[in-house]
């Protein structure tokens, strides 16, 4: 789902009536998507942690319940144990959200009835007494895993079902201890289950904001890079601005000195730019500006750094340059612009836009600054205006 999509599915989430605890379909299954796994393996450890819990209560079907400690044996490491353990593994593994809900849940319901097993088995007179802690198993499902709400009601309904049935028939125990069970056992239902809810509610809104700061701060990620990207390019042909140029410039500079490179630099000055607007208006001179530029920038290699310098101005950032590369670079892009065939019927004599270049290549020292160097360039455009024009001057640099 695109973003904008998906906020707008947040916001109106965010605004609905807070007490329910299922989103529209799209915002479920990226609920689902994005805390899936986590969830499982929360799953997976508080299960792993309550059917240790529930083995160790073996010490007391031992004194308790003597006689039947075999089949207490038998019952809870022989069936809770694998049942549970091969359920945590399957959920470890990964399944869809609603098996998975329902594989815990049934743990919830198998270990109800695994430990009404074992207590009716016994004859010992205090073997009931264990009723009275089977509201942990509740604890467990509710709060503990916790299992989402409708599965939680689920299986606290079967579980105290299966409670109340067993004890209804066991006759050994007191009527009065009975009621207080019953009692206790729907009580503590309750209060798990109004647990179990706020925590599902608190889960889901907690994620709903969350969700809503991410995609926002995906947005201002989005138009800082934009707004930075802006801020270095020129509007008019799309390459680089002096800007960049002047950050860009006494790195590279530094870099050409660290490593012993040469750098090359061209400053390309369009002909007769002047007499070209004059002629056919701002908006054409804007037009052919485009047009070099693009050029230009098509005779470059990817390293260079293309830069409109100013008005009909461009320069051109050459790292690690020869100077044949330079010499063949600059020729290249001078033909290229002619060959454009952009006429120029605004001066006299020449008929088409061309550019004068001038070059110069250095293997920076300490002894020249960046602006000495971008001097030497300018000077050798100059002699290539003067010497007449359209045609590539390099610079004599001692
Ligand atoms: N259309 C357009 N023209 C621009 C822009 N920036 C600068 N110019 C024009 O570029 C022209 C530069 O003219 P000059 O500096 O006299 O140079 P020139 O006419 O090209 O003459 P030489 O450089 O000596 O060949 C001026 O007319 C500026 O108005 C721009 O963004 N768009």
């Amino acid at each position: 789902m695109i973003n904008d999509a998906l906020l707008k599915a947040v916001e109106e989430e965010l605004e609905k009536r807070p007490w329910r605890l299922k989103f529209s379909e799209e915002v479920e299954a990226r609920f689902e998507a994005d805390t899936q796994r986590q969830r499982s393996l929360n799953m997976v450890v508080a299960g792993l942690i309550a059917a240790s819990i529930y083995s160790l209560f073996l010490i007391n079907d031992y004194s308790f319940r003597p006689d039947s400690f075999l089949t207490a044996v038998q019952l809870r490491i022989g069936v809770m144990l694998p049942i549970g353990l091969t359920i945590l593994w399957l959920v470890y593994r990964g399944v869809a959200p609603a098996i998975r809900e329902t594989l815990m849940a049934t743990t919830v319901v198998v270990a109800m009835m695994v430990s009404c097993l074992i207590f009716v088995t016994s004859t010992e007179p205090y073997s009931y007494l264990d009723v009275f802690s089977f509201g942990l198993i509740l604890v467990v499902g509710n709060i503990i895993y916790p299992l989402r709400f409708s599965y939680a009601c689920a299986s606290s309904g079967i579980g105290v079902l299966i409670m109340l049935a067993f004890i209804v028939a066991y006759e050994p125990m007191p009527i009065e201890a009975k009621r207080l069970a019953m009692f206790s056992i729907v009580a503590k239902a309750l209060f798990t289950l109004f647990a179990n809810y706020r925590l599902e509610r608190s889960e889901r809104s907690g994620y709903l904001l969350v969700l809503k700061e991410k995609i926002r701060s995906g947005y201002y990620l989005k138009d800082n890079r934009k707004l930075s990207r802006l801020s270095v390019t020129d509007p008019l042909t799309n390459i680089a601005n002096r800007r960049q140029f002047d950050t860009i410039f006494p790195l590279r500079w530094q870099e050409a000195i660290d490593k012993h490179n040469f750098l090359g630099l061209m400053v390309i000055d369009i002909d007769y730019f002047k007499a070209y607007n004059d002629y056919y208006g701002h908006l054409q001179g804007d037009q052919c500006l485009r047009q070099v530029a693009a050029t230009i920038q098509a005779n470059s290699r990817d390293t260079d750094l293309v830069v409109r310098f100013g008005g009909e101005e461009f320069v051109v950032l050459m790292p690690n340059a020869t100077s044949q590369a330079v010499r063949q670079a600059a020729e290249r892009i001078r033909c290229s612009i002619e060959a454009l065939y952009i006429p120029n019927y605004g001066c006299s004599g020449q008929r088409l836009v061309t550019v004068s270049i001038g070059v110069a290549l250095l293997c920076p020292t300490n002894r020249f600054t960046p602006d000495e160097f971008l001097a030497h360039a300018d000077t050798a455009l100059y002699r290539a205006k003067r010497q007449g024009r359209n045609c590539v001057c390099v610079a004599d640099i001692e």
